[in-house]
């Protein structure tokens, strides 16, 4: 195991570290100490789960051990699923001082984080993410929910984890296309609040997605210091932690209108991001340069950054409708000044939106 680099989510009481290094999940004696009490409910998915499920139970045996193992993919991250794991806890007769971990990528992240948020109404819960947007955003923060078809994570709950151990030796087996998408996230940070961030993330496409230890291990420690430092300061998105939605307004109505069938979440938001920043220049907030620098970093990647073939607009339009920084109706949207410098704008013109949809 190297050493782990540590963020602190400082949230008083409810504060928590993030761990980051290589072979975190090797550690028995780490793992054990997150679970204080006897019963632990241990959600995870079918791709996961036979890499990294058994030592889990191994270091937790002689605990009451349940273990969820679900079909991947957003289309899992429902009310039917969360019903099940509601029935899983009952089974296994959890008491208050239970503990639920989620094991794998953001959507069983978000999805045993409504149930540990709900059972008994609230439990412990820690993140073992094993994706690199689960690292990066999903695990830290405590937003919680499921998805309904009409839109992305509409019944949720803030429930912050206990802990969160991003064993990066698990990035090792995430499929290419999962990186690239995790790396849509990253790049959001420095477009919304690190211009410095940004400039380096130019210079390391081929490290990053060759996998190199030390440019993941620095890409998810500066990603997660951000993102504890909104959360630690917004914790329930009052004001500047919905700048942690720049790009999602667009992209969470893609991935609704497909049906969760189509872009990946990552995807989805780094065309996203390209729709937010034309939306900036089109209404004279930010250089025409700077959207075309986000739009080729993304590019780098291997991300996609046009709007699916055969979407129409106005169901895009639509379904922004329901995006929950929405008031009264009326949109509100991340926008940008630039590269590092994101703002909130309410009532954004339909208008000015559909023409950026259709261009
Ligand atoms: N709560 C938040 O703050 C927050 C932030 C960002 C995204 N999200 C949510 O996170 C979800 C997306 O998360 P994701 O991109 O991690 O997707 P995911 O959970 O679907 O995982 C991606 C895929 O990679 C596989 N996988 C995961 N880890 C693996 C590993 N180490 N080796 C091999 N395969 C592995 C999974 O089985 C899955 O097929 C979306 O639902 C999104 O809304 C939430
Ligand atoms: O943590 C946040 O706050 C975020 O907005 C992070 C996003 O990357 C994430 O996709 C989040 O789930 C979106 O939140 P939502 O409130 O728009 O559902
Ligand atoms: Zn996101």
């Amino acid at each position: 195991m190297t050493p782990a680099r540590r963020v602190h989510v400082a949230l008083g009481e409810r504060g928590y570290d993030i761990l980051i290094g290589r072979g975190l999940l090797d550690d028995a004696e780490g793992l054990c100490a997150l679970v204080p009490g006897r019963h632990v409910l241990v959600l995870s998915d079918e791709n996961v789960a036979p890499h990294y499920l058994l030592k889990l139970e191994a270091a937790l045996a002689g605990k009451a051990l349940r273990a969820c193992v679900l079909p991947a993919g957003e289309r899992e991250k429902n009310l039917g699923r969360f019903a099940e794991l509601m029935s899983a806890l009952a089974s296994l007769g959890a008491s208050r001082d239970a503990t639920v971990i989620a094991l794998g990528g953001g959507v069983v992240g978000d999805l045993a984080g409504f149930a540990a948020a709900c059972w008994m109404r609230g439990v412990r819960f820690v993140q073992l993410p094993t994706t690199l947007l689960a690292m990066v955003d999903s695990a830290v923060g405590g937003k919680t929910a499921v998805d309904l078809p009409e839109g992305k994570n509409l019944v949720g709950a803030f429930h912050q984890p206990a802990a969160v151990l991003a064993d990066l030796a698990t990035l090792d087996t995430l499929p290419p296309r999962q990186l690239r998408a995790g790396l849509a996230e990253v790049v959001k940070y420095g477009a919304i609040a690190d211009a410095g961030f940004f400039a380096w993330l130019e210079t390391q496409a081929p490290a990053l997605l060759a996998r190199e230890p030390a440019a993941l291990a620095e890409a998810v420690a500066r990603s997660c210091g951000h993102k504890a430092g909104i959360v630690a300061r917004d914790e329930t998105e009052q004001g500047e932690r919905m700048l942690l939605n720049f790009g999602h307004t667009f992209g969470h109505a893609i991935e609704t209108a497909q049906a969760y069938g189509g872009l990946l979440h990552g995807e989805a938001v780094a065309v996203g991001m390209v729709l937010a920043a034309r939306l900036s220049t089109r209404l004279g907030l930010a250089p025409g340069a700077d959207a075309t620098r986000l739009q080729a970093l993304l590019s780098s990647f291997g991300l996609p950054v046009a709007v699916p073939a055969g979407l129409l607009p106005e169901t895009l339009l639509s379904h922004m409708r329901l995006d929950k920084k929405a008031i009264s109706g009326r949109l509100r949207l991340v926008l940008w000044r630039g590269v590092g410098r994101a703002e909130v704008f309410a009532d954004v013109a339909p208008d000015a939106v559909l023409a950026v949809l259709v261009s």
